[in-house]
């Protein structure tokens, strides 16, 4: 696989690729941009007002991510900067991940295979290791768009499970096709078996998911984030966890990113952790490239990008 190399050769643009793999802190970003006419940006490196202001040349900044809480988008109009993401083509992958952690945790699933590892097999389990059903139980989405109706609908094909929803707006679509139904925070707390965040993570709304918050959700309720570890505090989540104020957590993302081995919700029961791979799939990120390519020649180019979001 050539990451598009090819693609952007023959658009005439010359390429320097970071090769390390973690996010570059602000300083390195400014040392290795300030000659660019545009950033193809994977992963989630801060892309700030000081960084866009250190580089004069740049038109376009083009992400390969649908969450855009990492680029100051603000500043970025202001500095006449073009920027794009990929939405949509990433939808089925990031809600199977959703769904793969909600079932997982339901059946306890990682859990019972560190045991394994451990040579710890069990002929008959502990009644505290069994799962829970999910058939007929309350899914509650936070951010009901695109990923968060793609989840609702397997919840709702698979498990016939009942959809709440939390938004600011209506989702008429997966009211009248799923009989989702809009309310407020706090029912969204009490109601939901599942809680699975799909909203853009903002200032507003980051770190809300905290000890007050996981103590009104049910005892036996499953929190689900695939969408920014930004939105729970995870001291908080580890406690409700150790006090039983919820049953199990299911997370992609993490607060921070990357997790350290030596955190406590890595072997703890009911508890999955994936290392943010909710879109990467083989075809999913193809696509996410073409897309990102698509937006970053465009842009260089000075016309619309396919997809911007200014
Ligand atoms: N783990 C991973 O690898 C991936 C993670 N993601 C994350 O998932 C997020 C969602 O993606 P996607 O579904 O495509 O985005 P959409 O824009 O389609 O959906 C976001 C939804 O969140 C709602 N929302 C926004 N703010 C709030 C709020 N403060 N309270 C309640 N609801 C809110 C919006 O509705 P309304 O405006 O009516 O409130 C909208 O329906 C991304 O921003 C990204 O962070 C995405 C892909 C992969
Ligand atoms: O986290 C991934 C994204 O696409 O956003």
């Amino acid at each position: 696989m050539d990451f598009g190399m090819e693609r952007l050769h023959k658009a005439g643009i010359d390429v320097t690729v970071w090769e390390e793999d973690r996010n570059l802190t602000p300083e390195e970003l400014v040392a290795h941009c300030q000659k660019v006419d545009g950033l193809l940006n994977v992963g989630m490196n801060q892309l700030n007002r000081e960084l866009m202001a250190a580089c004069p040349n740049l038109k376009v900044i083009s992400l390969h991510s649908v969450g855009y809480d990492h680029v100051d988008l603000e500043a970025a109009k202001e500095l006449g900067i073009k920027v794009g993401n990929t939405p949509g083509v990433l939808t089925n992958a990031t809600a199977d991940t959703a769904f793969l952690l909600i079932q997982s945790v339901a059946r306890n699933a990682f859990y019972l295979n560190h045991q394994i590892l451990e040579d710890n097999w069990k002929a008959s389990q502990e009644i505290e290791n069994f799962g829970i059903e999910l058939r007929g139980k309350t899914l509650g989405i936070f951010g009901l768009g695109s990923i968060g109706f793609a989840l609702a609908k397997r919840c709702k094909a698979v498990f016939d499970m009942e959809i709440i929803y939390h938004n600011r707006g209506n989702n008429e679509e997966a009211e009248k096709l799923l009989g989702a139904r809009r309310v407020e925070l706090e029912e969204l707390l009490a109601e939901s078996d599942v809680i699975s965040i799909h909203a853009n993570l903002t200032t507003e709304n980051t770190g809300i998911f905290n000890d007050e918050v996981f103590q009104q959700m049910k005892q036996s309720a499953i929190f689900i984030n695939t969408a920014r570890g930004g939105f729970h505090n995870e001291l908080d989540l580890i406690l409700a966890l150790q006090k039983k104020h919820i049953w199990g957590a299911g997370l992609d993302v993490t607060n921070p990113e990357p997790m350290h081995a030596d955190n406590p919700l890595l072997t703890m029961p009911h508890v999955c952790v994936l290392p943010h791979i909710g879109s990467a799939t083989l075809e999913t990120r193809t696509a996410m490239l073409d897309l990102a390519i698509d937006n970053l020649i465009a842009g260089l180019n000075g016309k619309p990008l396919k997809t911007e979001l200014i």
